[in-house]
């Protein structure tokens, strides 16, 4: 893909998680950047006015609990720090909730830990949840849960659940704002002559011994975790681009095109690489036996698979896992992640799906498998 095009293909991207580190946003931990953050959520209510969604990733609840717990040193002990991360949530999440309203947006607190985005279920159930604040206007704000993560269910540093955040909602753009202009050629905390990166492929092994230097006093991942994250989001087709949070209108000029910060690139488009991960990476668990209308959908049309144009359900699957589908002669069709698991799947097929609600008592989706969610076998 031509590294010039891809400034140009910023202008278009539609859904960004912007991430936003604690150095910046804990003005170096003397308590919260107030007026920054009134800045970014003014930036973000302009994106929104221009069709962009926006998934916020925050930090700064350990360094802003230390500051309101009076503690000069961040703790080691992990039960201190979750205390911190707990006291310092609260101001967090009232500092947004307050510059948001004064745009007419609700915010909503979304706190994570790896096992969620790890388990297909509860993944399936993040990722409808967020998709749905989405299209209601309300702006997610995402932190790590620190209160019950520890290490084997921790994330670790929020520019990887930053990346993890892009790949669950297939974000078009991750945003990594931090205490530096972007990326430099070295850490231009040592270096003084370091040079800012403008522009590279993700996957590009010069990266690794550029980003070696360490993180800040408050921040956790240095410039390495944002390298990785952005090969992370490139994963599902995500561009990144790491950028300093301070100059002034930071997130509109990035929607411009304009050519500030370190911008990481993808090698695929969005969709393909989503597909392709599909394809390559899950067994399947059941097989949907779709009439000749749904076969037709789903293969003209590339549209989703309704329960309506099913005719059989076989194999005990659970919501998110991987089903085949296969016409009335039992050939493949199409693999897909299903929206409702197979004794579920069985009382709604045939039907239309306003009456999931009436069989199930409840909606998960309208759609048995999502038309994102599902590889296409044939031509
Ligand atoms: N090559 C590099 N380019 C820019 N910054 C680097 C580089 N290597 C290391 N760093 C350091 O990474 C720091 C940013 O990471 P971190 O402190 O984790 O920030 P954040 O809180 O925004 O996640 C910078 O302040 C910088 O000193
Ligand atoms: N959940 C923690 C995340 C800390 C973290 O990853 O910080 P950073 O490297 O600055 O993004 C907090 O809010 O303090």
């Amino acid at each position: 893909m031509q590294q010039d095009n891809q400034r140009e293909k910023l202008t278009k991207a539609k859904r960004w998680v912007v991430k936003i580190g604690s150095a910046l946003l804990t003005a170096n931990g003397k308590g919260l950047a107030t007026e920054a953050m009134q800045q970014w959520v003014e930036q973000i209510a302009t994106l929104r006015r221009q069709g962009i969604e926006v998934v916020l990733v925050s930090s700064g609840s350990v360094a802003q609990g230390m500051v309101r717990l009076g503690w000069a040193s961040r703790p080691r002990a992990i039960h201190e720090l979750q205390v911190a991360a707990a006291v310092g949530q609260m101001g967090l999440i009232q500092a947004y909730e307050s510059f948001f309203r004064q745009h007419n947006i609700s915010p909503a607190q979304v706190l994570l830990t790896h096992a969620d985005l790890s388990n297909r279920q509860r993944y399936l159930n993040a990722r409808s949840a967020l998709r749905t604040m989405l299209e209601l206007g309300v702006i997610p704000i995402i932190n790590e849960n620190d209160t019950v993560a520890t290490d084997e269910i921790r994330f670790g540093d929020n520019d990887t659940l930053g990346a993890l955040v892009a790949n669950l909602v297939e974000a078009d753009l991750l945003v990594i704002l931090t205490d530096q202009q972007g990326l430099y050629d070295a850490d231009p905390r040592i270096h003084k002559t370091a040079k800012l990166v403008s522009t590279a492929p993700a996957s590009s092994k010069a990266l690794d011994k550029m980003a070696a230097g360490s993180a800040g006093t408050l921040g956790r991942g240095g410039m390495m975790t944002k390298v990785r994250a952005a090969r992370l989001a490139a994963r599902s087709g995500a561009q990144t681009v790491i950028v300093g949070g301070a100059q002034p209108s930071v997130l509109t000029r990035v929607a411009t095109g304009e050519e500030i910060g370190t911008l990481l690139t993808p090698e695929q488009e969005r969709l393909a690489a989503r597909k392709q991960w599909l394809a390559g990476h899950l067994q399947t668990r059941g097989r949907l036996v779709i009439d000749a209308g749904a076969v037709r959908v789903l293969m003209e049309e590339g549209r989703s698979l309704l329960p309506v144009g099913v005719s059989v359900i076989e194999g005990h699957f659970q919501r998110g896992e991987m089903v085949a589908c296969v016409d009335i002669q039992g050939e493949p069709i199409a693999n897909g992640l299903v929206n409702y698991s197979a004794d579920e799947a069985k009382q709604i097929i045939g039907k239309p799906s306003h009456q999931i609600e009436g069989v199930l008592g409840y909606v998960d989706e309208p759609e048995l498998i999502h038309r994102d969610n599902l590889v296409l076998l044939r031509d």
